[in-house]
């Protein structure tokens, strides 16, 4: 059994976290912070956890407290996690990082994106991008755990096989992408109040979304060179999901795409390739560690089409994040993590 530590324990991502580790046989969950709801029982905020963490309140960041933890989770936004990760490193806790402090391997781009000079640059040449489908060995020798967003883990999925293979146009890819509010995370902010959100659907960051460089940077890793992205991320009338439509242009015959996809992912716990012709929902992967993933090629034409929806929740946050646990603590890769997914 070790003990765990979650630093950002109100947020979204925090909860998601409870909830799994609550399933989870090797973990106890020994310290976790808030400075809001500092001194309130967890199950005081998030009644759906009674029974399962009675003992555990919300407490201040306690360097001291979480330096006991064999591993600490950073649930927080960007530049929490550059300030704290240092020394917990030092004194020997590993750290799993949930926010973009550490997926960019440049701090300079970093900086451009993120509006502020990265926290911690001497901490990036260890960061391992907890991609489990690309860096698996890596996770498992790793301290430092970059955990991917959600728009990227569903993008790179979908795109890997034909990137890898050298089947695809790697100057011109697009990503169209919607993903439910729970993105934006629990703070209040407008946009996600029920009257902005429901029953609209919008666009944002089509000039530049800060997902685009973390996107490129691991597509270009699978390509062997730069690649060309369009990536347009909407706001949808949903609480979870993501749902990534991406579009490639063939180089040319490309065989069996349907059997590509199959062998690519046939020894990953947490990606389904569906059955041809299939058109995955954002409801079949809700709550679950799961990407589900379609292949298509309309009209036997020089465009492949391929469709990934994961719960930005889990795979797109928390459960990937358990999964680097997992990895790196050697325990099974499915612990906690087995649930299906809730329907409807
Ligand atoms: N929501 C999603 O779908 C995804 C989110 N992420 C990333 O994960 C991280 C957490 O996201 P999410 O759970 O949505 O965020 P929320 O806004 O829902 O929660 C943020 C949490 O961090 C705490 N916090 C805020 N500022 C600080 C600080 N300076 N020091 C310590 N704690 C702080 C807050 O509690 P308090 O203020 O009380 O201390 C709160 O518990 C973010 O970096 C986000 O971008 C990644 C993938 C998907
Ligand atoms: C709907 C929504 O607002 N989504 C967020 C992305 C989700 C997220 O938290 O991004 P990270 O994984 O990089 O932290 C956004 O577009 O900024």
């Amino acid at each position: 059994m070790i003990k765990v530590g979650i630093v950002g324990g109100t947020g979204y991502t925090g909860v998601e976290l409870l909830r799994l580790l609550a399933r989870h046989p090797e973990v106890e969950v020994d310290a976790i912070t808030s400075r809001s709801e500092a001194g309130l029982g967890v199950a005081e905020l998030y009644p759906n956890l009674r029974g399962h963490y009675d003992e555990l309140r919300f407490s201040e960041p306690d360097p001291e407290r979480l330096a006991r933890c064999d591993a600490v989770f950073f649930a927080t936004p960007h530049g929490v996690a550059h300030a704290l990760a240092g020394d917990l490193l030092e004194r020997g806790t590993r750290v799993i990082d949930l926010s973009a402090d550490f997926r960019l391997r440049d701090a300079g781009v970093w900086a451009d994106w993120y509006g502020q000079p990265h926290g911690a640059p001497g901490l990036l040449e260890e960061a391992v991008y907890g991609l489990p489908e690309v860096s698996r060995d890596q996770i498992r020798q790793a301290r430092l755990i970059a955990v991917p967003g959600c728009y990227p883990t569903a993008v790179q999925l979908g795109f890997l096989p034909l990137l890898e293979a050298g089947l695809i146009d790697a100057d011109h890819l697009i990503a169209d992408c919607k993903s439910g509010v729970t993105g934006a995370g629990r703070g209040a902010k407008v946009p996600s109040l029920l009257a902005e959100a429901s029953e609209s659907m919008k666009a944002y960051g089509a000039s530049g979304h800060r997902h685009l460089p973390e996107i490129r940077q691991g597509l270009g890793d699978a390509a062997g060179g730069e690649v060309g992205l369009t990536f347009v991320p909407h706001l949808t009338p949903m609480i979870r999901g993501i749902h990534a439509t991406l579009y490639g242009r063939l180089t040319g015959e490309p065989g069996d795409l349907q059997r590509l996809f199959e062998d690519r992912f046939a020894n990953e716990p947490f990606v389904d390739v569906m059955p041809a012709g299939s058109h995955p929902e954002t409801r079949s992967v809700k709550g679950a560690n799961l990407c589900r993933i379609a292949v298509h090629r309309p009209g036997n034409s020089d465009t492949v089409v391929v469709l990934a929806v994961i719960d930005n929740l889990v795979k797109g946050a928390s459960g990937q994040a358990i999964h680097a646990l997992n990895l790196m603590f050697g325990f099974d890769e499915t612990a906690g993590l087995d649930a299906p997914a809730m329907m409807p």
